[in-house]
């Protein structure tokens, strides 16, 4: 029987919500590219709750303990006493969410004899060391497809936010103004604007796609260029890098993975190159960005705006700067742990441990390192080794 160590958010701060805004939420038939939907053979959750937190336990428990399996579910994740730390010793699988990353650094993998899967649940395997999965032998995976339209909308919100300097003019009412012309003097219309993102993967493609009838100039750069088809469908201009993607436009979307190829990829020369006035959102990773250059940008205006809700550790200090850098429209990591997200991605973490324990093949499309090797979409989005080793934040 198997220890499974699961690290979720805590709960909110008035308790487990006894009622929801809402009585149910959309059932969808597949997603974009007709890739099908997480398929366990059942689910002990109602679609729609807060799985994602301690109490919610992602929906898992009644079928673990069913099967005789331990269930140790925490959100004390960080320093040497945490439970995370202690229950690792002898966990046979951690799952762990991106928003509150269990981070599974070489060290921590060292100490964990007999860890042999770490699910994330979600998407983005960065909070795990991917080298150190791959010479111990553990399988990394993820639920591919997950939250990636609920990142995309995000990720749109929030150019549409900054933009339009929505967040400042929101504060006037609230706090009694009617201030048009401080609402306005930093305010725009997309329109006519040349959008960019970083990388056109599951993400990038949707931004892309409910960016286009905003009628702005669309922009591509990623590893693997689209095909023609959508090239043309779309209106795309395909940049080989982001250097030179960044130099052509006024807002740029980042949604490449982490990985030593993208770590502190917008550091203060490539910012520079950017047009005055330039706004970022970055709803990948972090680290893609240097913390410093993004606030030295918003402070002398190069960077007219950034948001994003990925930051760098999670949960960030309290006085992370970006907590209170001008012009930021920062929220927690939240797009991906919509309820309409939760109820995919707890589908897809209950199909892969079902899988594991009949000893049948994960989908191919989940997998990040299988065998000692990237694999799936971890050999299609990751690369391993170098300086910069994911699981440790990059460094
Ligand atoms: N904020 C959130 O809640 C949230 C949720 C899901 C995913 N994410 C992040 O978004 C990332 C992308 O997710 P996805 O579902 O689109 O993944 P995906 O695997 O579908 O796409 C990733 C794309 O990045 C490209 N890429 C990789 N390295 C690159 C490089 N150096 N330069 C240019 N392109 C590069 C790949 O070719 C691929 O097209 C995830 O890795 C994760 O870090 C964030």
């Amino acid at each position: 029987m198997a220890k499974i160590l699961l690290v979720l958010y805590p709960d909110s701060v008035t308790g487990y919500p006894p009622q929801y805004a809402r009585d149910s939420i959309p059932v969808l038939d597949g997603y974009p590219d007709g890739q099908t939907l997480p398929s366990p053979s059942a689910i002990d959750f109602t679609p729609g709750a807060l799985l994602g937190s301690v109490s919610g336990e992602l929906g898992l428990r009644r079928f673990l303990e069913a099967a005789g399996h331990e269930l140790v579910v925490t959100s004390d994740k960080d320093g040497p006493n945490s439970v995370f730390e202690r229950e690792l010793v002898s966990a046979d699988i951690v799952i762990s969410q991106p928003f509150w990353p269990a981070y599974l650094t070489a060290e921590r993998i060292a100490k964990a004899p007999k860890l042999k899967l770490a699910i994330t649940a979600g998407i983005g395997s960065d909070h795990v060391d991917l080298d150190a999965a791959i010479s111990h032998g553990i399988t990394v995976v993820e639920e591919t497809y997950s939250n990636s339209i609920s990142v995309a909308e995000h990720a749109v919100m929030q150019v549409l936010a900054l933009v339009r300097n929505y967040l400042p003019s929101h504060e006037w009412v609230v706090n009694g103004g009617w201030n048009i012309s401080d609402s306005v003097e930093r305010a725009y219309d997309l329109e006519g604007m040349n959008v960019g993102v970083i990388a056109a993967g599951r993400i990038g493609r949707a931004v892309l796609r409910r960016l286009a009838p905003f009628d702005v100039r669309l922009h591509y750069t990623d590893k693997n260029r689209l095909s023609p088809e959508i090239e043309r469908e779309l209106g795309l201009t395909f940049h080989p890098d982001a250097a030179s993607l960044v130099r052509a436009v006024d807002v740029v979307s980042i949604h490449a993975p982490l990985h030593p190829e993208t770590y502190h990829l917008f550091n203060d020369a490539l910012i520079s190159s950017m047009k005055r006035g330039s706004y970022i959102v970055n709803t990948a990773r972090a680290e893609i960005t240097d913390r410093d250059a993004i606030v030295r940008a918003l402070e002398s205006g190069q960077l007219a705006g950034y948001a994003g809700d990925v930051w760098y550790p999670q949960p960030p200090a309290a006085d992370h700067p970006w907590r209170t850098m001008p012009h930021n429209g920062m929220t927690p990591h939240v797009s991906g742990s919509t309820l309409s997200a939760q109820a995919r991605y707890a589908a897809g973490t209950r199909e892969i441990l079902e899988d594991w324990f009949a000893d049948r093949p994960i989908r191919e499309e989940y997998l990040i390192v299988n065998g000692g090797q990237l694999a799936g979409v971890g050999a299609a989005s990751y690369t391993a080794g170098g300086e910069s080793s994911p699981g440790s934040g990059g460094k």
